[in-house]
């Protein structure tokens, strides 16, 4: 990353009160993880293969999906020379794919994954090993055309046949055509797909089937099965989704995944201990998406602030030199929220990571206590977190004016993969009311005596009445129970809310939905409270710098000010804040944007992006945004001739026939 450093960016790097590396190896775990990432991203970004001047954005979407997979299997054959571990595969792949978001990446993001968690021991001999050689290509399909989020509403049947011990895979109408999977278009030639299992006659729900999609020589698509891409979409167009429609394939009974649930031979079916363990990827992947969004959101900063203290802009002193952007309050305002938001998911997404652990490695052992807290964690994670993340993103866009706008930012690309992620894998406002439910539940169970264990301990332990009187707004655990307080009435609000409905005589499936906004709400509230305590205990109680915990204390109270002062009538509500304690708060957000002002850079460069994970001309780390956002014009097809063809097709007649009537 060394080179000639704008002059601003270098001042400012000079400048910071902690040591960046220090804060980097913190981030990830410690200086040999550190040390590890880089030496892995190098062995990509230096590999002459993955022509490096690609860049999707001047691509049409067939050059991007052939550019993506030839990317993509020049990754997978250095993984084998190179020997790159387990542990460092992701790093690797996504160094080596560099924004190409091929339909071969769900291969590893979604059905291999699905066959870890769903296939017995016997099956993953068949299937974990030639799809983690990659000898087989997968897709994970679920989503219909009519269907997404009501997974119990698909309509694909599998229909077990004990004459031939096999399961019939239909699609029965239009609606139940399988739509969205990546990869599916062209891509894969395997699938899991899940669909809703008959047997001995009656209906047993959605189950996940391994289903051959097309043939191993010539990839024509297997008899009975219809397959093709759904077209062009909002960003990721190097990826291939793609529909699915079966025609009474018949696969063998084997082909069930059956680690759960099973189906014996005569077609006896045999319960899973959980209906709910058929959906165990759906939970891994939302815990996933928890640290996409803080990495998403830790880009887009990196790029809008770097970029801020590059640019100057208009006069704040009449008479004295333009400014850096960054120094205006409102800049300030606008950025560095995200960049606070970005650390706090980033955390938010380490406990994910270990709850999942804990919690699966207990289910292993047949203890599913924790599922329900697993599942409600993890889904009202992915649609906070995810939200914030995308709109976020915008924020950047926007900081950053014009130039923020082109491709060459990175930020519209950043937006548009933000935003899938608010929709794929459980759209946001359907997951948070699955968490809703959850907390509703949890409520009445405290209401009749019960104590809450674990994210949920602080709804028994919250007092209903308010205690006013003077809060010192600027003391991180002054802030945890203030964020607690709100929560844990909103939750009470709700849930009386729907109890006073069903006493009026609502049936529980209306009073639910003509409260679900104010559910929706406490959920986010939940949420919210959740991950400003992790940042708080974070900041708390790891053992880093003093400088470091000084400048992260700083920012999980600008994260924590910036929520109450965004969101005050809550907290005003019922008087546990005051008009004063308001006021208090935006003092102290004002206080915090100056102090994050000198540390800002120094706290994007901790997130230690490469150039090349960036992919942005404004985010540059050296800076040298003008010169380099010329070059990029250049490359721009349109300048490809002096004079265009159209011009000469279209323009040129046309004028000249106006020219000829003066
Ligand atoms: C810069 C770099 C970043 C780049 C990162 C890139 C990452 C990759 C990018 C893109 C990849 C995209 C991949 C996308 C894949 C997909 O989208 S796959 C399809 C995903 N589909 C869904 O998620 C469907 C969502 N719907 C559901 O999960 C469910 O159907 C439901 C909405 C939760 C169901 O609701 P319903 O109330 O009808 O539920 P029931 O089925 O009746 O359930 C009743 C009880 O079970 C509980 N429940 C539900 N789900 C679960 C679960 N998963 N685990 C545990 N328990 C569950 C539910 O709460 C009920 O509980 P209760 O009765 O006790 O209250
Ligand atoms: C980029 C991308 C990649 C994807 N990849 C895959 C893949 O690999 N495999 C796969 O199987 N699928 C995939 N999907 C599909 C994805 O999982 C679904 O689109 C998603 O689960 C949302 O479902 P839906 O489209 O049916 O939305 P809908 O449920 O139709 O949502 C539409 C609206 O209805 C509202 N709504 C629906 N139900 C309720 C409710 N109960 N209460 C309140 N409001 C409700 C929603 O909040 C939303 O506002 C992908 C989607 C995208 C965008």
């Amino acid at each position: 990353m060394a080179g000639q450093v704008n002059p601003d960016l270098g001042k400012e790097r000079e400048n910071a009160s902690f040591n960046t590396q220090k804060l980097t190896n913190f981030l990830y775990g410690g200086a040999e993880k550190v040390r590890r990432r880089r030496y892995i991203e190098s062995l990509a970004f230096s590999d002459p293969a993955y022509s490096s001047d690609e860049d999707p954005t001047f691509m049409s979407r067939e050059e991007q999906y052939s550019s993506g997979l030839k990317r993509a299997v020049t990754m997978l054959q250095r993984v084998k020379e190179l020997n790159i571990a387990e542990e460092d595969l992701d790093t690797y792949r996504s160094a080596a794919l560099q924004g190409f978001g091929p339909g071969i990446g769900l291969h590893w993001v979604a059905f291999t994954p699905t066959i870890v968690q769903q296939a017995t021991e016997e099956q993953k001999k068949k299937w974990l090993k030639p799809a983690q050689d990659v000898s087989i290509v997968g897709a994970y399909a679920q989503t219909e055309m009519g269907h997404g989020t009501f997974v119990r509403g698909l309509e694909t049947t599998a229909t077990y046949d004990p004459s031939t011990q096999e399961f019939v895979i239909n699609s029965p109408t239009l609606t139940s055509t399988k739509w969205w999977p990546g990869g599916l278009g062209k891509t894969t030639n395997y699938a899991t797909v899940m669909a809703q299992l008959y047997t001995q006659g009656k209906c047993y729900g959605p189950h996940n089937f391994m289903v051959q999609l097309r043939s191993l020589e010539d990839h024509q698509p297997c008899p009975g099965v219809t397959l093709g891409d759904i077209g062009p979409k909002m960003e990721g167009n190097g990826n291939d989704n793609g529909f699915a429609r079966f025609d009474h394939v018949r696969i063998p009974r084997e082909n069930m995944l059956m680690k759960f649930a099973r189906v014996e031979p005569d077609g006896t079916y045999v319960q899973p201990p959980s209906s709910k363990l058929a959906y165990s990827n759906m939970v891994y992947l939302r815990g996933t998406f928890v640290m996409s969004a803080a990495y998403t959101l830790a880009t887009a900063a990196t790029i809008a602030v770097r970029y801020s203290c590059v640019r100057r802009q208009s006069e704040m002193k009449p008479g004295e030199p333009e400014p850096q952007i960054l120094d205006y309050q409102t800049q300030q305002y606008k950025l560095f929220p995200q960049l606070a938001a970005a650390y706090a998911f980033w955390f938010a997404a380490q406990f994910m990571t270990q709850q999942h652990g804990t919690i699966t490695g207990s289910m292993e052992k047949g203890d599913m206590s924790g599922l329900a807290e697993l599942h409600a964690l993890s889904a009202g994670l992915k649609s906070y977190t995810t939200a914030v993340m995308s709109g976020g993103i915008d924020v950047c866009r926007m900081a950053c004016g014009g130039h923020g706008y082109s491709h060459a930012s990175g930020l519209p690309a950043l937006f548009g993969l933000g935003a899938s992620l608010c929709t794929a894998e459980g759209e946001n406002t359907v997951m948070m009311l699955q968490t809703a439910r959850y907390l509703v539940k949890c409520f009445v169970q405290s209401q009749g005596g019960k104590t809450l264990t674990g994210t949920v301990a602080y709804l028994s332990a919250v007092q209903p009445s308010p205690v006013a009187g003077n809060k010192n707004m600027s003391d991180l655990g002054t802030l945890v129970a203030a964020f607690q307080h709100r929560a844990a009435r909103m939750v009470r609000h709700a849930a009386m809310q729907m109890q006073n409905e069903m006493q009026k005589g609502k049936a529980r499936a209306d009073a639910w939905n003509s409260c679900s906004v104010l559910l929706i709400k406490a959920a986010e509230a939940h949420v919210h409270s959740f991950v400003v305590r992790n940042f708080a205990e974070t900041v708390q109680t790891v053992e880093v710098d003093e400088s470091i915990r000084a400048v992260l204390t700083s920012l999980c109270q600008l994260y924590s000010l910036y929520g109450i002062t965004e969101h005050a009538g809550d907290f005003l509500m019922d008087g546990y804040l005051t008009g004063g304690d308001i006021d208090a708060a935006s003092s102290h957000v004002s206080a915090m944007l100056a102090r994050v002002r000198p540390d800002a850079v120094a706290l994007v460069d901790a997130f230690d992006f490469h150039d090349k994970t960036l992919r942005s001309v404004l985010g540059r780390y050296d800076g040298r945004v003008y010169e380099h956002l010329y070059e990029w014009a250049k490359k721009s097809p349109l300048n490809k001739s002096e004079v265009h063809e159209s011009y000469n097709k279209y323009l040129q007649p046309f004028l000249k026939s106006n020219r000829a009537k003066l």
